[in-house]
């Protein structure tokens, strides 16, 4: 089942600025869904309307089955919501921070229990004033999962967490998953969505400029392993560059660093050193997330300013 069907979204803001540029994707029911993109990218415009809080100029998206401009708020209590700078009540205690929210969703919970879901059931009594940031996301994570929600959306889930809680997190978001739940998890700790989503897409000037799984994005680009290999000593002529799949090459004392397209070519690399010279130590290195995110994102900026280029001739 398809839990989110965006369709040519567009949303342009007073004073004609375009935060989401004719957006299109959908996610199926159980899966763990990264929202990537620099600042100003409309991510949270984008999640603003999925939630029905804010109305698209044109397009069309379908949130749990139910397009979110009619009315939505037997919907939306189907949805957890961790949002970025979450807002407590200083006076209330987390039991009674849990508490209200099972109302508003008209939720049977047990306070306690999600209270120990989320690794804070000895502060249940203490009023939140006191808390600290780490607890306060527990807090608001577990305010999300009131009413076993079909969705959940995550927006920095795991600001202010130690490493203890962002695994901890971890490992209930992947739970909540393979019960069914879908989670749309936006976050600029790349190391993060890399841990725990299937797919993700990323945003840049309101256009999505990448949809896929993570692997699949690296095979996407050029030069996305990177192999450095020591030598004894480099030879004069290694002739790298003329291997197929070889992007670049740079030399530096006795390491040579080669950035190739996939795993195939890395062998090859290997093999053709490996007959020129007597190689001590080899480090393969696939890019990282921040590269990729990097890559994605620049490659649109580029393609922006060309067409800009283009325009202005
Ligand atoms: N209410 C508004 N009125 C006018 N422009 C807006 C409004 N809300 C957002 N924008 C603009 O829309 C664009 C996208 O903003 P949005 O907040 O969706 O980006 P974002 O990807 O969530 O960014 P961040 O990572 O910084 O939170 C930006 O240029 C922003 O200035």
């Amino acid at each position: 089942m398809t839990a989110i069907d965006v369709n040519g979204l567009h949303k342009e803001f007073d004073g004609g600025v375009v935060a989401v540029d004719d957006l299109s994707f959908s996610i199926e029911s159980g899966e763990i869904f990264g929202f990537l993109g620099p600042n100003g990218a409309g991510k949270s415009t984008t999640i603003n309307i999925l939630l029905g809080y804010a109305s698209p100029t044109a397009g069309r998206a379908t949130v749990l089955g139910q397009d979110v401009s009619t009315n939505f708020t037997q919907t939306r209590k189907r949805i957890g919501i961790l949002p970025e700078g979450y807002s407590l009540y200083d006076r209330l205690t987390a039991r009674e921070h849990i508490q209200w929210v099972i109302r508003t969703k008209d939720a049977a919970d047990d306070p306690d229990a999600i209270l120990e879901r989320v690794g804070i059931a000895d502060a249940a009594d203490r009023r939140v004033g006191g808390f600290s940031k780490g607890m306060g996301q527990r807090l608001t994570f577990g305010m999300a999962l009131v009413g076993d929600p079909d969705l959940l959306i995550l927006d920095e889930p795991s600001s202010g967490l130690d490493p203890t809680g962002i695994q901890e997190m971890r490992e209930t978001i992947r739970e909540l998953a393979a019960d069914g739940t879908t989670v749309f998890f936006s976050s600029h700790v790349l190391s993060e969505v890399e841990a725990v989503c299937d797919r993700v897409g990323i945003m840049s000037e309101g256009q999505l400029v990448a949809l896929d799984e993570i692997d699949a994005l690296r095979a996407q680009i050029d030069g996305s392993m990177r192999i450095t290999l020591t030598l004894e000593s480099v030879p004069d002529s290694l002739e790298l560059e003329r291997l197929n799949g070889v992007e670049t090459v740079t030399v530096d004392g006795n390491t040579v660093t080669v950035s190739c397209r996939n795993n195939a070519d890395k062998l090859d690399v290997i093999n053709h050193v490996d007959e020129r010279a007597t190689v001590t130590n080899v480090v393969s290195e696939e890019s990282s997330m921040e590269d990729l995110f990097n890559r994605y994102t620049e490659a649109s900026h580029s393609e922006t300013d060309q067409q800009v280029g283009e325009v202005s001739q």
